[in-house]
């Protein structure tokens, strides 16, 4: 478990102070895997690099499995910076080194026998999908190669927690996949717990249990990846969601809804779970008075949840309408008004 008490982080840049973090309050619980979003300069790199200690905090208090590790000694840091891993966005690997010895590295540092760290980096390698390239260098692999020996060389220490800076956002979206699903398999085998920060929301949605979104160095939303992605409250979690589910309305829709008559009514009705499917609209319109128009829908599935989203039109007496929603509300749909998802 990762907890941070009110982080803060200021650096000192000539005269000028910049507050990078301003008092963040998060917790990563074992196994989960957790993902930290934020625009350029939010603080993302300043919050991760606070967990093993490669930046002091300038307050507050981080706890490690209920170790505090600002109050260790540099030998207790250098035992529990064996016991946190990370990758990063460029990899960090030696390129006058071999793959073999940039995944043994961490091994001879740790003076381990010449015989254990054979096997260790062999089934290391294995595991990473990369046993037949031992012997190169890695300017001669390609990125994602790359990535799966950055992994390699994290877990050679056999760490509870693995730290990712943006481990995917040098690739392309193939490889991308593939090394997120290296990770995925990482934190279910090993029960690795996995802290990650990303400016994809695409990566949140793909292997991340939780996700924080980052705004000028504070938490300004977090919670379940599902919770988030169908009901997000921040205007920058609405775009970072936005950017991802596909559903903007079209243009010549939003023109459609302005201009709608006063006996028409515009809603966003979202669907979770088992009410995915519900022959809804054909029993509305046999109930009420009223008229049923879809304009625009999607279907998604978010952490193995089906989730749904469609535009209605409802047309017909303002009391109809009403009676309408609210039956379709007694079958757990979410109802939102448009004109307020269009501001
Ligand atoms: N060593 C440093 N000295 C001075 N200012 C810094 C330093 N490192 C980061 N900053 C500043 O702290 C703020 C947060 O930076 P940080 O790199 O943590 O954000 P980020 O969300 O990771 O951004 P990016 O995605 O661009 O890396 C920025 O204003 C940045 O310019």
């Amino acid at each position: 478990m990762i907890q941070f008490e009110g982080v803060a982080k200021t650096y000192q840049s000539g005269k000028q102070e910049i507050h990078a973090l301003n008092g963040i309050d998060l917790t990563v619980e074992t196994g989960e895997i957790y993902g930290v979003i934020g625009f350029s300069g939010a603080g993302k790199s300043s919050l991760i690099r606070t967990v093993n200690l490669l930046e002091r905090p300038s307050a507050g208090r981080i706890l490690i499995h209920g170790q505090d590790v600002l109050t260790l000694s540099s030998k207790k840091i250098r035992t529990i910076r064996k016991d946190i891993g990370m990758i990063f966005q460029h990899f960090n690997l030696l390129n006058s080194k071999t793959v073999y010895h940039n995944v043994a590295m961490p091994l001879l540092l740790a003076k381990t026998p010449k015989a254990d760290i054979e096997k260790q980096v062999k089934d290391l390698l294995d595991f990473v999908g990369l046993a037949d390239q031992a012997q190169k260098y890695p300017d001669q692999l390609s990125g994602g190669q790359k990535q799966r020996i950055g992994i390699a060389r994290a877990l050679a220490t056999n760490p509870s927690v693995l730290l990712c800076d943006e481990a995917t956002s040098a690739l392309d979206p193939q490889t991308t996949k593939s090394i997120l699903d290296l990770l995925r398999k990482i934190n279910k085998e090993y029960n690795i717990t996995i802290l990650l920060i990303t400016h994809e929301m695409g990566v949140i949605r793909e292997i991340c249990d939780k996700v924080a979104v980052l705004e000028a160095g504070k938490v300004i939303e977090q919670g379940s990846v599902f919770d988030i992605f169908s009901n997000p409250q921040q205007p920058t979690t609405k775009r970072f969601v936005r950017s991802v589910m596909n559903d903007e309305l079209p243009e010549s829709l939003l023109e459609q809804i302005q201009d709608a008559q006063s006996d028409h009514a515009i809603y966003r009705l979202q669907f979770t779970g088992t009410s995915v499917g519900k022959p809804f609209m054909s029993r509305v319109s046999r109930d009420f008075k009223v008229d049923l128009n879809v304009l625009f829908g999607n279907i998604t599935e978010l952490q193995g949840i089906p989730y749904g989203n469609l535009i209605v039109e409802f047309s017909g007496e303002p009391s109809e309408i009403e009676r309408a929603l609210s039956s379709i509300r007694d079958s757990n749909i979410h109802i939102e008004e448009v004109n307020n998802y269009v501001s």
